[in-house]
């Protein structure tokens, strides 16, 4: 079993709690409130600044230039391609870029983007990886169960979220992504693969959390 098997398979059960949770499931039959969603984008946008950084901290760990290309081009993928998304949301709601810039990053997210950016200050590639993998990948899977639900990817304002995260573009970055990781895990010793599953499950769990703040607004 590749890594990254191994990881999915012990992460499953905070997982399938997501594709349960109220805010995501509001998302796919379009019952979810735009307050919410509002909370939940705001809190997003800042998330995914510090998430660029992770990756950033991946082009400065690694001394690959093929590998430092891979960090570089997923850093421009979030700042540049993700967060198209959210600007897109928040010109929609009549949010200006300055007013998202100027909201407090809320308790969990600050938890969980200090916790990544910490692993991947003290870590090498590999951490970095298993930091960002749980991220990426639990939104390509939500995406593609969403979008699976007949109707929810043409709903006039969940559509586009749904469609990102379901479209062809993330799905193969995140693709690469699995296969970064798994290559970057062959032949590590035992005791730091364990320690990477332990990163993967850690932010599993911070994902959850993130679902449930959003749901609950909670700062
Ligand atoms: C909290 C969170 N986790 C994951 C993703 C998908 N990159 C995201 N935008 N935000």
């Amino acid at each position: 079993m590749c890594f990254t098997e191994r990881v999915r398979r012990a992460a499953d059960p905070i997982w399938q709690a997501y594709f349960t949770h109220p805010f995501v499931t509001g998302i796919g039959d379009g019952s979810l409130s735009v307050e919410k969603f509002r909370f939940f984008l705001l809190q997003d946008y800042l998330y995914l600044y510090d998430y660029a950084k992770v990756f950033a901290l991946g082009l400065l760990k690694s001394g690959i230039p093929e590998e430092m290309r891979f960090f570089s081009s997923n850093v421009d993928a979030v700042l540049n391609g993700e967060m198209n998304t959210h600007r897109a949301y928040m010109k929609r709601l009549g949010i200006s870029d300055g007013e998202a810039e100027s909201v407090r990053m809320s308790l969990a997210n600050r938890a969980y983007t200090n916790y990544m950016l910490s692993v991947g200050y003290s870590g090498g590639v590999p951490e970095v990886l298993a930091a960002i993998l749980a991220c990426s990948w639990s939104y390509a899977e939500i995406g593609e169960r969403l979008a699976a639900a007949p109707g929810a990817a043409a709903h006039p304002f969940y559509g586009e979220w749904i469609t990102g995260y379901a479209g062809g573009e993330y799905q193969a970055t995140n693709r690469a992504l699995i296969e970064r990781m798994d290559a970057a895990a062959a032949g590590l010793s035992p005791a730091r693969l364990d320690a990477l599953e332990q990163v993967f499950l850690d932010c599993s769990r911070f994902e959850g959390q993130f679902w449930q703040m959003s749901w609950e607004m909670a700062e």
